[in-house]
């Protein structure tokens, strides 16, 4: 089973163009889509979901027991695959964790009642929210929010999980936690987690893609697109007033504080004097692939 999104495209109705032919191969594992703030990201998530329309293109989950999948046309037998975990995952903050499980577990289906009871135990053990079971959401804070939301995604076995910007907010810990959780979701499954969070994607994904102003800018294996960048990133650290400087002279992929000074990461084929080499990482790659868009002030 895969996903094949191919020539998708996306225009809202104020004029933006929010996905531009978008072709994408998303195998079983946890793949990563990243991305800056407007990039079309949640587009594409929403459109997966069969929350919303596109304007042309397909996406197909392949060989789901033997047959293909229309996503966008078979919408309920996709719903049936689907765990979603949206960005704004809103709760009713009156009503208990095992309460709210128990009713989303009803609503896809499972109408046998010592089954219900079993699966939301078990699920509440999973995400580690079992002893509190019995509070009202409203006083969960946001990681138990973000849990919550991923043991409600798990109701039904989905081979097709969407998680929307989950981590943003979190503190070290619950991000962790967070993690090792996505972490453990079945291998025979697709696992899409969107952020702008490049380290998520490092610590989880072994498929990825980037995507700027609606379009895949980069896609594969991260450790791939970063070998692809050794001896073309060079550092160097400056004073913030000689950035503009450096811009116009050099393909400026990121600048960073460092300690009280501007360190500098600079794309070139060959070596930049003045500049040391460094070894590139995934920030790189996506600065790198981003800067070739759009303009990117980080400092
Ligand atoms: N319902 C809508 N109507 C009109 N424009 C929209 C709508 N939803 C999103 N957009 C616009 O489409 C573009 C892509 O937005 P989208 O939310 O898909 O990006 P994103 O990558 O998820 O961003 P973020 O990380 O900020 O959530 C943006 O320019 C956004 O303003």
């Amino acid at each position: 089973m895969q996903l094949e999104i191919r020539n998708l495209s996306k225009t809202y109705s104020n004029g933006v163009h929010a996905l531009k032919d978008v072709t994408l191969t998303i195998p079983q594992g946890m793949f990563g889509l990243l991305g800056p703030n407007g990039a079309g990201k949640s587009s594409l998530m929403r459109t997966i979901a069969t929350l919303q329309e596109a304007d042309s293109g397909s996406i197909t989950l392949t060989d789901v027991g033997g047959a293909d999948l229309n996503v966008l046309t078979q919408k309920d037998a996709t719903r049936r695959l689907l765990g979603y975990l949206p960005q704004e995952f809103g709760v009713y903050p009156r009503v208990t964790a095992e309460a709210m499980l128990d009713h989303i577990a009803t609503l896809k289906g499972i109408a046998n009642g010592r089954e219900r009871k079993e699966l939301v135990s078990g699920l509440l053990q999973k995400v580690n929210l079992h002893t509190v079971r019995k509070k009202n959401l409203g006083t969960f804070s946001g990681g138990m929010k973000q849990r919550f939301g991923i043991a409600q995604a798990l109701i039904g076995n989905p081979r097709l999980i969407i998680v929307d910007e989950p981590t943003a907010g979190l503190d070290p810990a619950e991000r962790n936690r967070f993690h090792n959780l996505l972490a453990e979701i079945g291998e025979n499954t697709v696992v899409i987690l969107s952020t702008h969070i490049v380290e998520d994607v490092t610590n989880l994904c072994s498929d990825m893609a980037i995507i700027c102003l609606g379009e895949v800018v980069a896609q594969g294996n991260p450790n791939d697109l970063v070998a692809d960048l050794h001896g073309k990133v060079w550092q160097k650290f400056v004073e913030k007033t000689e950035i503009d400087t450096y811009r116009a002279m050099h393909r400026v992929i990121s600048t960073q504080l460092k300690g009280g000074k501007t360190r500098l990461h600079a794309y070139s084929d060959g070596p930049i004097p003045g500049f040391d080499a460094v070894t590139p990482d995934l920030e790189d790659v996506y600065f790198a692939k981003i800067t070739e868009r759009m303009e990117v002030t980080t400092v």
